[in-house]
């Protein structure tokens, strides 16, 4: 039986991923780690996949990027799963900052210490000193094998020019970790923890990879094409949530009026979200507005929301 919706997107995509493409122009690519500097500004990608396992793909899906941000909404399932909610928890807030994803101001500002949310730079450094393992190399290897899963792709692994690259020159997030480990939050050693940190950010990946991950998600923690639950329920939830509230930065709020579906960017360009129960979606576009999104991958998904009437609100 046909899915009309599915129809709908296979015809239209092509023509909306041409309209979104100009608005690359308006963005910048990173730079701050030098080695991202060096993607294509102008490209623009977008796969889906379906619960029923249909793909759709259209414009530059095939480029591959590091996953930077967005690896932050798995590494706290992660964390989730290994410590429980409780331990996470008084170890990283709950709250928006509507601050830049690495600030550290209300780090010692409000509630000294403690980041605000696991989204930001801040908690997802806190995030991965929670992750089991007997060292850096182990937690690192339970990420990997993990996302591996989640995107039932074997084959996912670091660029290891990005992860050099970042460690080079991380010096903000350092400057953090340090902060929180003098505050008690960090478990284990700096060096240790960013290593774990800049490692998952420096996973490799394309479109269909993390519009496999976001269908794992947007189906409760089941991945519908093979049936097996790999997140329970309840954590899906809390990410889910932690990604409507700050997963684009401080433009969540603007994110949830225009498009309103959870959703994780990250500074390569990729974005990550999902229609609750239908869609798994990843996208690329590398050029990124002023808040850290990628600026014509917003577009997109503003233009497929209103069309496909898929806001949650
Ligand atoms: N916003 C991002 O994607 C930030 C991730 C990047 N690895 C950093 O720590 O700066």
């Amino acid at each position: 039986m046909t899915n009309p919706e599915i129809e709908r997107i296979k015809t239209a995509l092509p023509g909306w991923v041409e309209a979104g493409k100009p608005f690359a122009s308006e963005g910048k690519v990173a730079s701050y780690i030098p080695e991202l500097s060096k993607a294509p500004k102008e490209a623009l990608g977008i796969a889906l996949i379906s619960k029923d396992g249909e793909t759709i793909a259209a414009g530059d899906a095939d480029l591959s990027f590091t996953m930077q941000s967005i690896s932050k909404v798995f590494t706290l399932i992660l964390a989730l799963m290994d410590n429980g909610e409780e331990l996470v928890f008084s170890k990283v807030g709950m709250e928006p900052t509507g601050d830049n994803f690495n600030s550290m101001l209300k780090l010692e500002l409000v509630r000294p210490g403690i980041p605000f949310n696991p989204l930001i730079n801040a908690g997802a450094i806190t995030v991965s000193s929670l992750i089991e393992g007997a060292d850096a190399a182990d937690k690192s290897a339970r990420i990997l094998h993990f996302f591996k899963e989640l995107a039932a792709n074997d084959c996912l692994d670091y660029d290891m020019a990005v992860y050099r690259s970042e460690s080079e020159t991380g010096d903000l997030n350092r400057s953090m970790a340090y902060l929180l480990k003098d505050n008690g939050v960090l478990n284990g050693s700096v060096d240790d923890v960013l290593d774990v940190y800049f490692r998952h950010c420096s996973i490799n990946v394309r479109c269909a990879d993390l519009a496999r991950m976001a269908l794992v998600l947007a189906c409760d923690g089941t991945d519908p094409l093979t049936g097996q639950t790999l997140i329970p329920r309840r954590y899906v939830q809390i990410a889910k949530t932690f990604m409507t509230t700050c997963g684009m930065y401080n433009a969540s709020g603007e994110f949830a009026i225009q498009v309103g579906l959870p959703a994780k960017s990250g500074v390569s360009g990729g974005i990550l979200t999902l229609v609750p129960g239908r869609f798994g979606i990843g996208i690329v576009g590398p050029a990124l507005n002023a808040k850290g999104n990628s600026r014509a991958g917003v577009r997109l998904l503003e233009t497929m929301s209103q069309e496909l009437d898929w806001s949650m609100f």
